[in-house]
């Protein structure tokens, strides 16, 4: 970087090289320290590439871990060296048996289903009929499977497509399921005809450890920054800080706050102080992410306890109804969503001549639930 010797940024300069780097779909070139899950996910898939039905595979893990990652480069590779289909679909997106359907239809036929609405089945044939005709092996990845499981659809979902070659002799479908909650047991969760056909390899994602976050920051940070911004001692801040929460887009996101907190300052270089007050934003960056996956009436939910903290269950629905008219089945079914999504906490407590009931507590700072809201 040119410039003035006194490290002050001019008009026409950035700390940035390249910032698209720290942007969320942004798809590493170097994807280092996942070698032995990568492997596994090979070893699946390899049947695939010589026309069979690949194996079935569960991948599970923390957020922030490079499953998505892992997934993509990949079906990238598949795409460039194989005559293999597949599809990504995003659960948070797709949250039903129709809507994971329609969009593998899309990514065969390269258009959109008719949107006056097919019944499933025929959707369903089409995708296969297509596959058999083509005699083409197709792979999906079901991201964030744990929003299926939240709407309840998981087990239809599944068992069409695991029995695809049976229904539809001939008809190659492989299924990598990718969820993030640990708190939800996959198979157990599935119903029992399900189980019966659903015997997944199993590939774990475990958290990054803080040696291996910094190298991977640090190169990102290499490709992102211009040389001299980002020193050791604050890419090891940043590392420590990411390895706190364990989502690697906490770091990045950090990165990214950082170098603008910089600019800011019209600094060339990265201070401490810097990634303190970015982190201040960057630690809701799962918060954030959880936020936009919501339906209206989830979000409604999430308002109403801004003002309805630690109340009961039944005491928040009046609040609920009010702005939603929705019933208190629904009601319990959002609760539980939000709960396993880690946005709210739902306890049971014991409440004096009312038996046991819910309490419902936000489980981030409210201030910084509306902000994002917004
Ligand atoms: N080993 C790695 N090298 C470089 N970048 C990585 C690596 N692992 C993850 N990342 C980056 O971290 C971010 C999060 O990774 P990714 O989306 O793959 O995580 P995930 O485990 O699928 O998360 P979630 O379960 O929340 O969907 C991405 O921006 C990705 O580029």
């Amino acid at each position: 970087m040119t410039g003035d010797p006194d490290g002050m940024l001019s008009w026409d300069e950035s700390v940035f090289r390249d910032e698209h780097v720290f942007e969320i779909d942004y798809v590493p070139e170097t994807f280092n320290h996942r070698e032995s899950q990568v492997e596994s996910l090979k070893y699946a898939l390899r049947p695939a590439a010589r026309g069979s039905r690949p194996l079935n595979t569960m991948v599970r893990g923390p957020p922030g871990t490079g499953k998505t990652t892992a997934i993509q480069k990949l079906f990238g590779e598949l795409a460039a060296q194989t005559d293999v289909q597949t599809a990504h679909v995003n659960c948070q997106v797709d949250s039903t048996r129709y809507a994971v359907f329609s969009r593998l239809f899309e990514r065969l036929f390269e258009y959109e289903p008719p949107s006056s609405g097919i019944s499933f089945k025929k959707l369903f044939g089409q995708i296969t009929d297509r596959l058999i005709d083509e005699d083409e092996v197709l792979v999906v990845a079901l991201d964030d499977v744990n929003y299926l499981f939240y709407e309840n659809e998981a087990s239809d979902t599944l068992y069409s497509m695991l029995r695809a070659h049976e229904t539809h002799s001939g008809a190659k479908i492989g299924v990598i399921v990718v969820s993030s909650d640990l708190g939800l047991d996959v198979i157990d969760e599935l119903d029992a005809r399900v189980q019966s056909v659903f015997r997944p390899e199993e590939v774990y994602f475990p958290v990054y450890d803080v040696t291996e976050i910094a190298d991977i920051l640090g190169e990102r940070a290499a490709r992102g920054f211009h040389d001299g911004v980002l020193d050791r001692p604050e890419l090891e801040q940043v590392a420590e800080l990411t390895a706190e929460n364990g989502d690697l887009r906490v770091g990045i996101d950090l990165l990214r706050r950082a170098g603008l907190n910089a600019e800011m300052r019209a600094s060339k270089t990265i201070a401490a102080e810097d990634v303190d007050s970015a982190y201040e934003k960057s630690k809701f960056v799962h918060l954030s992410r959880s936020l936009r996956g919501l339906s209206a009436s989830e979000r409604a939910l999430v308002e109403v306890l801004v003002d309805h903290e630690g109340e009961r269950a039944g005491d928040v629905y009046e609040a609920f109804e009010a702005e939603t008219d929705l019933g208190y089945t629904r009601y319990s079914e959002i609760i539980n969503k939000l709960d396993q999504l880690g946005i709210i906490d739902a306890e049971y407590a014991d409440v004096e001549g009312r038996g046991r009931s819910r309490t419902l507590t936000l489980a981030y700072d409210a201030e910084a639930v509306l902000d994002r809201l917004e």
